[in-house]
């Protein structure tokens, strides 16, 4: 199997980590590399799997895993680039970052590819968007397509939709657990314990989740089948519609959008 270092153990990286232990990879395969030392035990505790220093990451693993925030990403490169030969395949998780970043910054030839996952990896739920830069090979895409596969699902796009992608799924999580955060308060507020509202809210989350999965559902027909005239839903999306919700969404996902190209232009030179 590939050995796999990664790059940066927060809580992407150790999602990661977690991730492809769950799917079968040894620890002995993977490796990290984590600039807090209580962080790194913490995590050799509970996975097994080896802290070292970046030159053996890149000594011994066949993929580097970036998992660093963008904002630390030059030290990083600048500690990674001298210990490479250039036969390393990096994968980027980084938001924004263009794979002609990781490019400028490491030997003539470095296979890049960037990957868009997200926090529900830890339970072989992620979505990961994929795309190569200059130098990946199909063989580096479809390396790394089954490994994000393994704790998932994935799907290439053209590195133009990363940002894009970036803000649906990567961020995507966020703007659900806000709207289950929003729902458990509405139930309290309605005199609804909160233990058993979290469970009202949770498992309907869980269950649209499982409708919006089987063949040939659309959102607009689920939700069709859910207002009945005159009734409770209808109601309520009354004043959905009333507060723009659904305006409000699209340009959460699009400052999330500008966020992400921010960010990577903000390591342009
Ligand atoms: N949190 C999320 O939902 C998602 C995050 N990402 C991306 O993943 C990356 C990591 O994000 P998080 O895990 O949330 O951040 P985090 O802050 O939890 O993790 C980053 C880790 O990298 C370590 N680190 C920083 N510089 C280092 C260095 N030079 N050597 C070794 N370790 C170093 C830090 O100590 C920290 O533990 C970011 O680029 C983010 O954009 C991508 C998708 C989703
Ligand atoms: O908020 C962020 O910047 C990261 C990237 C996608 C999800 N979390």
């Amino acid at each position: 199997m590939t050995r796999i270092a990664v790059l940066g153990a927060g809580k992407i990286g150790e999602s990661l980590l977690s991730g492809l232990i769950s799917a079968g990879w040894s620890p002995g395969e993977l490796q990290f590399t984590e600039r807090y030392p209580a962080r790194a035990a913490e995590l050799t505790d509970r996975y097994g799997v080896a802290a070292v220093e970046v030159a053996q990451a890149v000594r011994d693993a066949d993929v580097l895993a970036v998992a660093v925030k963008p904002q630390d990403i030059d030290p990083l490169l600048a500690e990674v680039a001298p210990n490479m030969t250039g036969r390393e395949l990096v994968v980027s998780l980084c938001a924004g970052l263009p794979t002609s970043l990781f490019e400028r910054s490491l030997p003539a030839g470095t296979a890049v590819v960037r990957v868009m996952p997200n926090t529900p990896m830890l339970v072989g739920e992620a979505m990961s968007a994929i795309s190569g830069g200059a130098h990946a090979q199909d063989a580096d895409l479809k390396l790394v397509e089954e490994m994000m596969s393994s704790v998932g699902s994935a799907v290439l796009v053209p590195e133009g939709q990363q940002d894009a992608a970036t803000a649906l799924s990567g961020s995507g999580p966020a703007y659900f657990y806000y709207l289950v955060e929003s729902m458990i308060e509405a139930g309290v507020l309605a005199g609804v314990p909160r233990d058993t509202a979290a469970e009202l809210v949770v498992q309907s989350a869980a269950g649209a989740a499982a409708m919006l999965r089987t063949d040939g559902a659309h959102p607009g027909r689920l939700r069709e089948a859910v207002t009945s005239p005159g009734g409770t839903t209808a109601a309520g999306l009354r004043e959905l519609d009333r507060h723009g919700v659904r305006s409000a969404v699209v340009d959460a996902v699009e400052a999330a959008r500008q966020r992400s190209a921010e960010l990577g232009r903000a390591h342009e030179d």
